[in-house]
């Protein structure tokens, strides 16, 4: 099977079922002043115009915020290789709970993502099974052994937008020159996973007090800095675009701001746990704060959320990283990096955004959630043709709904992963979805809105 170019995916195999011609009478568009919109045969209808609205069901929308639904540029998904931990079914599942219509699904399964071959079985078993588009990341080099590129040009006919050796950097400079020329031929963008291993050196948990504090290896923040500006230079000269994986300092920060001042071709995301958790936490010894890059100084999380708000940082990306609980009952040094992220993240970006924190009534900027988490995501992976979306009439209807005063308490074991690696337990948030549509198509309805049963 192969890919059409055009989507790279096909539809959502697992659901609610449509969700036919239904008026949504008092949603805040955007989070805009209340209004109705229509949505008929997979698409937004009307918006503002009651009268269109004779004969669709009504439904009481009152309070919820309706955003496009949301687009995760790195996601694990486990299958094949790991469905212990995860499986593309269930994965997705998490993943539509979360808000979202499409999950890039990172290369480092077994095998590995690194043929078309492999890459078009798995768009076969979401096709099948999943719950939410996926788009299938392919490796940039062989076996992720980081010297032999893996054939990019070959995965990006076969639909392919995006190329990472995710979980390991790809260190090698000339490598990665020749993984971003092909990236340019091809139209695709390159994720790197910017980690020099030598800075790094086997580092367990940030450098600085929380190392000096557990003795454990120290991870320092330039292993990541030095080869994004390497690697910022390198898109500069191949015209390629580069994207940065999960941002975790301020140094890189620094860094993403300068390639973006002299007009690189760099973009770059932010996990939602290196803006709300530090290195205090992983100091603490619970694996559960034991993530790929690790979490850093507070002044690095503030440096994040900054970078957020200013537009330094173009998207959050969730690296949901799921592990059994008896892998990551291991110590410290052999507990996998990872934790799960994609029913939490716009909580937390909600959360982030809003000035007073979330004790207080106020409320984040909605259309700056939207470009972070859907629009900006989309045009990165090269998808908005199928993900990107305004919500405009005669656009699809994808979108996700929101509460934003749901006041919800985490609980892992809720949690629709099959693994329950999540840092958040007992934490309470105010903001959540509650329903997400795919083209028509009700792929997650926590409180039967869409879906009465
Ligand atoms: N983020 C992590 O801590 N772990 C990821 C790999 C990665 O994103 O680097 C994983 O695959 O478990
Ligand atoms: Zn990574
Ligand atoms: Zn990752």
């Amino acid at each position: 099977m192969t890919l059409s170019p055009s989507t790279g995916v096909r539809g959502v195999a697992r659901s609610e079922g449509a969700c036919g011609t239904v008026c949504l009478d008092g949603v805040r568009l955007l989070g805009a002043e209340p209004t109705d919109v229509l949505v008929r045969d997979g698409v937004i209808a009307a918006v503002g115009a009651r009268s269109e609205s004779v004969g669709a069901r009504q439904v009481d929308a009152t309070g919820l915020v309706m955003l496009p639904a949301f687009v995760d540029l790195h996601t694990h998904l486990r299958e094949p290789g790991a469905e212990e931990a995860e499986t593309i079914a269930s994965g997705t599942r998490a993943a539509a709970e979360g808000g979202y219509s499409d999950v890039f699904a990172m290369a480092n399964c077994a095998p590995i993502t690194d043929t078309p071959r492999r890459l078009t079985h798995i768009a076969a078993v979401a096709a099948r099974t999943a719950a939410c588009r996926v788009h299938p990341v392919g490796a940039i080099t062989r076996g992720l052994a980081g010297r032999e590129l893996a054939p990019l040009a070959e995965m990006a006919a076969a639909g392919a937008r995006m190329f990472s050796d995710d979980g390991r950097c790809v260190t090698d400079a000339a490598v990665m020159r020749a993984a971003l020329a092909e990236a340019r031929r091809t139209g695709t963008v390159v994720a790197q996973h910017a980690q020099c291993d030598r800075l790094a050196d086997a580092g367990q948990i940030n450098a600085g007090p929380a190392a000096e504090r557990t003795r454990l290896p120290p991870w320092p923040g330039v292993a990541e800095e030095s080869i994004v500006a390497r690697d910022a230079v390198l898109a500069g000269e191949t015209g390629a675009a580069l994207h940065v994986c999960h941002v975790s300092t301020a140094g890189t920060v620094e860094v993403v701001r300068w390639a973006k001042q002299r007009g690189l071709p760099v973009t770059a995301e932010v996990a939602p746990h290196h803006l709300v958790l530090d290195d205090s936490l992983a100091a603490t010894g619970d694996t559960l704060y034991k993530v790929n890059p690790p979490l850093r100084g507070a002044g690095d999380v503030a440096a994040l959320r900054a970078a957020l708000a200013d537009g330094t940082i173009d998207a959050v990306a969730t690296d949901h990283a799921p592990h059994p609980a008896h892998r990551k009952a291991a110590e410290w040094c052999d507990a996998p990096f990872g934790m799960l992220g994609l029913e939490t993240a716009l909580a937390i970006v909600a959360e982030v955004l809003t000035a007073c924190g979330a004790e207080c009534g106020s409320e984040p900027d909605w259309a700056l959630i939207a470009d972070l988490m859907a629009h900006t995501p989309a045009r990165i992976g090269g998808v908005a043709a199928v993900a990107g979306r305004s919500l405009r009439p005669g656009e699809p209807a994808t979108f996700t709904l929101v509460d934003p005063a749901a006041d919800w308490t985490v609980d892992p074991a809720d949690s629709h992963s099959l693994s329950r690696n999540s840092p958040y337990a007992e934490r309470k948030f105010r903001c959540r979805p509650i329903t997400t549509v795919v083209s028509g198509t009700v792929t997650s309805d926590r409180a039967g809105l869409l879906t009465p049963r």
